[in-house]
Formats: structure tokens, sequence, C-alpha cells
């Protein structure tokens, strides 16, 4: 059959992901129609299933840097795999069954291509390389590498549905970041005939998709990238200030009774991450403990108090958002909308609309697509795109030289 043919008729399917705050799995059942640009979804039920504490713990461990056996990392791959199938079977209660699954699973590991577009310097989660080491290498030790956890042929076993995963490899696999994947899913679901707009998640790590107004070329021109830390610095300084009684700052009242110290914003926003050109990408490896200690240190000299830090940290991830779009965009947005549990911290919503005068900042939500899933909702229509034979990156976004088809397919028997 024709893959438009099939698409005709409705599918549902179940997305699934556990992103970079490692805070549980989201689980989305949706009815989707149609393939690109009349791809049409209909969320069913969205619900966030956290993780058992002892298994959170091992994950943000492993992917803390801290040495694992392989048997424990198998062991962790199949619990994964066991709390994503169980959230694809209780997500699916009270509704027709779902036929195929797209499970992004547990990122543990990403470490961007090294870059040779610039000269002597790599990508910064990559050994520091000159051209000429460039040269002598293999090829292949210039590539990216992305572990996500969680196997698809054990979710397949357990619920019986044909489950897709492992959808950053095959990107990755060409010379591509493997991320931002869900831009392509973004352009078909929130682009405007007439309006610029910025798609912001604001995850553990911040990733934008800018789409130009839908006409022309308009997917070429559509640019994406991982925009540096969301809440992931602000989480871990929350469990820092709280010494362990909160895990992120509720609607950022916290930040919100402290005021930014400006110096320090300017200072932190010369990292290097904020200066190299897109396409790139970023993850927990850089935007992690490490860092919020090197943050912590920074701090000492203004001797802050907690709100006074907080309300800094938030005011560095907003500005790292807006200072990229300033920088890397072919031109400002008309409308900026929010995703990803960043868009619930009101204090971060606020600084974010004050360091954009005129453009309104509004969340996914208000437009008809669920801030909290969209994440879990492009995973299905990933999955869907693969079943379909329709490729699911964008090379603009990701840094490929082409389009290819986005995961492995474990056929239920
Ligand atoms: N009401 C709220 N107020 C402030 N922050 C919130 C609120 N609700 C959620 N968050 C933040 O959102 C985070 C979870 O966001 P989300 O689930 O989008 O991340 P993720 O999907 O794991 O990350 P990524 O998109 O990087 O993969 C929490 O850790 C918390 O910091
Ligand atoms: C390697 C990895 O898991 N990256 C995540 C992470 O979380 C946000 C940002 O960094 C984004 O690049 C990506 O997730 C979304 C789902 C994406 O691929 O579009």
């Amino acid at each position: 059959m024709h893959p438009t043919e099939e698409a005709a008729v409705s599918t549902r399917v179940i997305g699934l992901i556990s992103g970079t705050s490692v805070d549980g799995i989201d689980a989305a059942l949706v009815e989707i129609s149609g393939t690109e640009l009349d791809l049409k979804i209909e969320l069913l039920a969205g619900a966030t299933y956290p993780y058992p504490i002892e298994l959170r713990e091992r994950i943000l461990a492993v992917g803390a840097g801290v040495a694992i056996s392989m048997a424990e990392l198998a062991e962790i791959d199949d619990a994964i795999a066991q709390v994503f199938a169980q959230a694809a079977q209780n997500i699916q209660i009270g509704h027709q069954p779902a036929t195929l699954i797209g499970s992004h699973g547990q990122t543990v590991y990403h470490r961007p291509p090294a870059d040779r577009r610039i000269g002597n310097t790599t990508t910064p989660n990559s050994p520091l390389l000159s051209t000429d080491a460039i040269n002598r290498v293999s090829a292949h030790s210039l590539l990216g590498y992305s572990l996500q956890l969680g196997r698809g042929e054990l979710i397949t076993y357990i619920t019986g549905i044909t489950t897709v995963s492992n959808f950053r490899v095959a990107d990755i696999a060409i010379g591509g970041h493997g991320a931002p994947l869900v831009p392509r899913v973004d352009a078909y679901l929130l682009s405007h005939p007439e309006e610029g707009r910025c798609i912001q998640n604001i995850g553990g790590i911040g990733n934008v998709a800018y789409i130009p107004p839908r006409h022309g070329d308009w997917l070429s021109k559509i640019r994406a990238w991982d925009t540096g830390p969301g809440n992931s610095l602000l989480d871990l300084a929350v469990e820092h200030l709280s010494a362990g009684d909160k895990t992120y700052d509720e609607n950022g009242n916290w930040a919100a009774s402290g005021t930014p110290c400006d110096p320090l914003v300017e200072e932190w926003l010369n990292q290097d991450y904020f200066h190299l050109p897109p396409p790139k990408s970023t993850g927990r490896e850089l935007f992690g403990v490490a860092y919020l200690h090197e943050c912590l240190k920074d701090a000492q000299a203004y001797q802050l108090s907690a709100a006074e830090l907080l309300a800094t940290l938030t005011e560095f991830t907003a500005a790292s958002i807006v200072h990229s779009y300033r920088t890397f965009l072919p031109e400002m947005p008309q409308r900026v909308l929010l995703c990803g549990g960043g868009s619930r911290n009101l204090y971060l919503k606020r600084r974010l609309e004050l360091l954009l005068p005129s453009i309104p900042v509004l969340t996914t939500d208000e437009v008809g697509l669920s801030a909290d899933f969209k994440e879990a909702i492009a995973f299905a229509v990933l999955a869907y795109w693969r079943h379909l034979g329709i490729p699911g990156n964008l090379p603009t976004a990701t840094g490929a030289p082409q389009e290819v088809l986005l995961g492995e397919i474990h056929q239920s028997q």
C-alpha cells in the first residue's frame, strides 16, 4: 500500500519518553491521521508515571558519569524497558488498544559530533582536536554518540505491540547530532501560514525550533538547536539549597522572591556553548552537577542569598534562550510558544517576556497542543512516520547531510 493511502485511516499510537529531567515517563495515547501538511493528532490520554526512586537515582548517577559495569548497564536497560512497557499498558486503560508504540527511551549519554566547521575547535563535550588531528583520526571518531536505554524489543515483548525505538542513531551515523528530533513534528503541527514562530521546549535542557511562515521553501528555512540549560541547573540548585527537601522551584516562586545578579548572568553567557553556531546539541554532560558547582563558585564573590542565586540562574536560563535567538535566527519570531515543564515556571516565563518585548510568549496549550505531552506525542508521530516510510529528521536541525528514516522497528508476533 502507498504510504498516503495507509495514512488515510487513523492509527492509534503510544508515544513514550523520559527526558533529561529524569522525572518520569511521559506517555501519550494519540490518534494520528494524515502524513505531513495534513498531519492530524488527537491526544486521547496523557500521563506522567514517576520512576521508582531507586531507579531514578541510578539513572542520574550514570548520567553524571559514575562508572558502572556492563552487567549493571544491562540491568538498568531492562528495568527502564519494564517501566516504559508498564506506562504503555497503563495509558491504554479505558481506551481501545494502540497498534504502535514510539519509545524514545531514557538518554544516559549524549556526545555531539566533533565540529569540522570551526577550524581547530570542537564542540564543548568533545576532546579538543586541531584540524590536522581531525584529518588524522578516522571519520568514525568524529561522529556523535547518543545512548537511550529501555530496549524496544523488550517493550514489544511485554506489551505485544510493535515498538519503534532508538530514534537518534540513524541521524548520528550519517554525521548528524541525532537531536533535536521534535522540530520536524513541530513544523507540521505548529507552523502558521503568516507567522514566524519559535517553539521553545524547556525540559532539563532547552531547545528551540524556529518555524518561518508556511510558504515557499519554508521547510528548508526551519532552524533548530539546543539552547542550553532548561530546568537542569535550577532543579539541581533547588535540591542543593533545600538540602534535598525540594526537587524543583514550583512556579518559580522561590526565584521570584530574589533579584538576579546581572554581572554574573553576563559572565556566564560568555561560555563557549552559547557562541557555537547551530546545528548544536547538548545534555547534562555539560549542563549538569559540575556546571552548577562552577556557578556556585562564581556566585561566592557576590554573596548571594538562596533566592538571589535562584533568580540569577533563572535569568541565565532565560537570557541564554533569548541570546541564542538574537545571535542565530535570521529574524526574530512573531510569537514564542513554550512547552515542557519549564513552561509552568511562571517567573521564568515572565523573565522571557521581559527579554522579548513586543513578542507574545504563550504556551503550546494555547494553540491546542499539550505543552506537557508534546514530546511524547512527537515520538508517537515519529514512530508512525517510520512505519509509513517517512523520514523524521530535519537536516537543518540535526546537521545531518540528508533526511533519513528514524528508529528501529521491533515487530510484535
Ligand atoms: N509548576 C512548575 N513550576 C516550575 N517548574 C516546573 C513546574 N512543573 C514542572 N517544572 C519543571 O519541569 C521539569 C520537567 O520538565 P520536562 O518533563 O519537560 O523535562 P524533560 O522532558 O525531562 O526534559 P527534556 O525536554 O530536556 O528531555 C521539572 O524537573 C521542573 O523543573
Ligand atoms: C540526546 C537527548 O536526549 N536530547 C534531548 C534533550 O532534551 C531537550 C534537548 O536535549 C533535545 O535535543 C532532546 O530532546 C528532544 C526530545 C528532541 O530530540 O527534540
